[in-house]
């Protein structure tokens, strides 16, 4: 649906020049939910900027449904832009119209006719579960209702790509749930490919299938969300995941623990065996968890657990080649 083919966006400053975007190619199918995640300054907002054109690459091409739009301008831009509607973190309401008119807005530039306006907006609102707030203006909202009208007005021209500019890094916990869950939703009912920027992996966890993770300006990885989490290879991944998951152990229990410090990840099936066990009565040693959790990633369980085994060397050897053939991944912390 969407081909992003080597695109570089460079600034040029007064004496230097910046690259923003460097050379990015990714390709994002029809129908999904494709976050991009990466730390302030990666060059998020200025790749998701480049789908519509709202930033103009300085190289490299993207693709929309199989046309080359890089090079549009005037009437065939503006047509393709109807079809990509955007979000964005500081909602961009019109303070000086109500909520309708702030829905209806991209259809008066569309040149729709006022009937359909007047029957598409109420069905709109009703889809983002705001009715009652039709007449009102935007200053008497909170946030999550900010953006549910953000969302509404995204989808006036019943757009087939949805961009999502830190949708939620505005809000608190509760609000960016909802807003998440809402965003599924609209997903699944209209088949919307959503593009979604991110800082945080907690976003991509709970809505994405797929992710890139970007760091200054190139794209490190990018796969499923489950295959990222289970196993990701590069080392900034490896950062953004453990923090995810929250691993960490404190300082005193490091210092003081002996033996091997393993971590474990298994994934799919495998989550559900009872593979510690197992390793407890085949090699008659204790093993004592530390730290440990399942989650679901796209309601399939992955769990990781922090382990503590204090044995022989060759005792220790043979479970952690053991626990090697029946998990995604054993990683030696200590000892
Ligand atoms: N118009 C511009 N002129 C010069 N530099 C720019 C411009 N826009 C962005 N940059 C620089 O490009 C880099 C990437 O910015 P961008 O906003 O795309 O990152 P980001 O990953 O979205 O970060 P954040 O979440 O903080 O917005 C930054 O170093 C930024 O200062």
């Amino acid at each position: 649906m969407v081909n992003i083919e080597n695109v570089t966006v460079t600034f040029q400053t007064k004496d230097t020049s910046f690259k923003a975007v460097d050379t990015i190619n990714l390709h994002i199918q029809e129908g999904e939910i494709f976050g991009i995640v990466g730390t302030s300054g990666a060059g998020k907002s200025t790749l998701i900027r480049t789908i519509n054109l709202l930033q103009k690459p300085t190289s490299g091409k993207i693709w929309i449904a199989g046309e080359d739009i890089t090079e549009y301008t005037g009437l065939k831009l503006r047509t393709i832009r109807h079809s990509i509607g955007m979000i964005f973190q500081h909602f961009n309401l019109i303070h000086t119209k109500t909520v309708f008119d702030n829905v209806a807005f991209p259809m008066v530039i569309a040149g729709a006719s006022k009937e359909a306006i007047a029957q598409r907006v109420p069905a709109l609102l009703e889809l983002v579960g705001l009715s009652d707030k039709m007449h009102v203006y935007p200053s008497t909202l909170s946030g999550g209702q900010k953006q549910r009208v953000g969302i509404a007005r995204a989808l006036a021209n019943s757009p087939r790509i949805l961009l999502c500019d830190e949708p939620t890094s505005a809000l608190d916990l509760e609000t960016t749930n909802a807003i998440l869950d809402l965003l599924k939703e609209i997903n699944k009912k209209l088949g919307i490919t959503t593009i979604l920027i991110t800082h945080e992996m907690d976003v991509i966890k709970k809505i994405c299938n797929k992710v890139a993770v970007m760091d200054k300006g190139i794209v490190v990885e990018t796969g499923s969300v489950y295959d990222i989490f289970s196993l990701p290879k590069h080392l900034f991944t490896q950062k953004l995941v453990a923090h995810t998951l929250n691993l960490e152990l404190p300082s005193r229990i490091l210092q003081d623990v002996q033996g091997r410090l393993i971590k474990v990840v298994y994934n799919g099936d495998r989550a559900e065996e009872p593979i510690l066990s197992d390793a407890i009565r085949t090699f008659g040693v204790d093993i004592n968890v530390l730290h440990g959790k399942i989650e679901y990633i796209d309601e399939k369980p992955l769990g990781v657990l922090l382990l503590n085994i204090n044995a022989s060397s060759a005792q220790i050897e043979q479970i952690i080649s053991y626990l090697k053939e029946r998990t995604a991944s054993v990683e030696v912390f200590h000892g």
